[in-house]
């Protein structure tokens, strides 16, 4: 059975999200509702504006489906917006912040590339995704108001990276505690990465031609459906060891 996948369609990119899907035949719908989450075997969350996309999630009252839909392990994609709203910290907030749906191990800067004016495209370095959907080692980044990764966990793998502009200031960031300061000044940052099955890119594929993220994204889906029917079929097998065991009758002892 084909795969569906669900795009979170509160605000933002989604009819771009729908339309990439469509060119690879893959089958996606709008997710409006929580109880939509129940009938999708994967989620984009997509690039838009996170407060705006935060204050709607939490009119719709879709926070906590969506941490249980991450939480089930099934494959997420956050672009921009999308990524802002899966990582488990984000800094360069308004104040107060805003909600998160959190499962991605990492700290994510809102606007770290800068206001809507210094918006950009860039050619970026991707050799896993050259490895695994084939094309150029590169792809085009297309950076709106774009946030960007600086720190991440042991379990994230690194797909893309890009230099920070010239003039960038440094950053400091606060720990949860508020006693201590760390100072972000490196030459690079991340801007796409995967820890198990949620992908996150800080640019938005859904704006170019390349269909390879939208065709890494299904490979995910493709793998973990595979996952689920190994799983059902290994519980039915040993469901029918045990029907097996009781069609055999009494356990009498054997002499050889
Ligand atoms: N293109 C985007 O999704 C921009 C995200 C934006 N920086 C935000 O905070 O929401």
């Amino acid at each position: 059975m084909a795969a569906v996948v669900g795009v979170l369609a509160l605000q933002g990119s989604y009819n771009e999200h729908m339309a990439a899907l469509r060119r690879i035949g893959a089958k996606g719908v709008e997710v409006r509702k929580a109880e939509q989450l129940l009938g999708i075997d994967s989620l984009i969350i997509p690039g838009g504006e996170s407060t705006t996309m935060a204050k709607l999630a939490n009119f719709h009252n879709l926070f906590p489906a969506l941490r249980e839909f991450v939480g089930t392990g099934k494959p997420v994609w956050g672009t921009c917006a999308g990524l802002i709203f899966l990582a488990n910290k984000a800094v360069g907030q308004k104040t107060g912040g805003q909600e998160l749906v959190g499962g991605l191990d990492c700290t994510v800067h809102r606007n770290f590339f800068g206001s809507q004016l210094q918006s950009f495209e860039t050619e970026l370095s991707v050799p896993m995704l050259a490895e695994k959907e084939g094309g150029s080692h590169t792809c085009r980044g297309v950076f709106i108001r774009a946030p960007a990764i600086l720190e991440v966990g042991q379990d994230v793998e690194v797909l893309a990276d890009c230099p920070v502009p010239a003039g960038r200031p440094s950053i400091t960031i606060t720990s949860g505690e508020g006693l201590e300061d760390q100072v972000y000044s490196k030459d690079r940052v991340i801007v796409a990465v995967r820890q198990g099955n949620i992908l996150a890119t800080a640019f938005h594929p859904e704006l170019t031609s390349d269909s390879r993220w939208h065709r890494l994204f299904m490979d995910m889906d493709k793998e973990s459906q595979a996952k689920a029917l190994a799983a059902l079929s290994l519980s039915a097998s040993s469901n029918d060891a045990d029907v097996g065991s009781k069609n055999k009758g009494p356990d009498l002892p054997i002499f050889e």
